[in-house]
């Protein structure tokens, strides 16, 4: 069986005449949290559109579990188990914390559901069946307190744990994390960092673009590192800390800045 819970073959992709991605291939490993890193316009947040369906790659494929989902529209992704959260979060501000839950399954979950012939009776007996999942994972992610909350309203880094809320909603097998941790106080950094580990422990593949290298080293493996649109590392944490291509690429340019 494929040990790869998604792939990417040969992904190019150019805006106008600059490639962004060039030829990238990487596997992510079933169950791994794989770090992937480079400096800023590396192509990071490109290659999560290419995969997550935001946008449609020049050249290559995708593959979710050996199957090509290349192209796929993000809804068909999320309701094939490939869920994201994005480097700035992007609640309904002015519905609550847990009305911005109850959501996704509408327009997801809802459609496995029964689609748009259920009954009155059906349709409240399946609101309640949502309400009650979008409270359990409020509570797993630390969040029930501010159910009632408008969404806007809360901190940056509450806004980053309701994204990975949001996505948990639709129970995917793999999960993407654009900078989880950029902006977040360290405390809240320390619950998302748990409950990532323990959602990994629970079986889910996750693949985290972050910045904050000791986030990476210590909680990524393997690490994959892209410069100018093209992979130029994959290792351990202790291999990227000792490679020299890696040092200059990335390491080097963040000494600079
Ligand atoms: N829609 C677009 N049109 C034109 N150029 C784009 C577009 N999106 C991204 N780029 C360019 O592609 C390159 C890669 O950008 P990308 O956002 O993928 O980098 P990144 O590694 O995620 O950077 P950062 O760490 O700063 O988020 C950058 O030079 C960027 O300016």
């Amino acid at each position: 069986m494929d040990e790869a819970a998604l792939a990417t073959h040969g992904l190019t992709h150019y805006f106008n005449a600059f490639r962004a991605l060039d030829d990238v291939s990487i596997k992510v490993r079933r169950g791994s949290i794989t770090g992937l890193i480079g400096p800023n316009g590396a192509g990071k947040t490109t290659l999560f559109n290419a995969i997550t369906g935001g946008l449609r790659p020049g050249r290559g494929k995708v593959t979710l579990a050996g199957l090509d989902v290349t192209g796929q529209t993000p809804d068909r992704l999320f309701a094939s188990g490939l869920g994201r959260t994005f480097q700035i979060p992007r609640p309904f501000s002015r519905m609550s914390v847990l009305e911005n839950l109850m959501l996704v399954p509408l327009s997801q979950i809802g459609e496995r559901l029964g689609g748009p012939f259920l009954s009155r009776h059906a349709m409240r007996v399946q609101e309640c069946t949502i309400r009650e999942h979008a409270l359990e994972v409020l509570d797993f992610m630390t969040l029930a307190p501010l159910a009632d909350h408008p969404a806007g309203k809360i901190s940056g880094g509450q806004m980053k744990l309701l994204e990975l809320a949001r996505v948990l909603m639709g129970d995917p097998q793999v999960i993407l994390l654009d900078e989880p941790a950029a902006g977040v106080n360290p405390t809240l950094t320390g619950t998302l960092i748990e409950k990532i580990e323990e959602l990994n422990r629970q079986g889910k593949t996750f693949l985290i673009i972050e910045h904050d290298m000791d986030f990476v080293m210590r909680h990524c493996d393997p690490i994959i590192a892209l410069a100018q649109g093209r992979v130029v590392f994959e290792g351990t944490a202790a291999e990227a800390q000792a490679d020299p291509v890696l040092l200059d690429a990335y390491l080097g340019a963040q000494a600079d800045a």
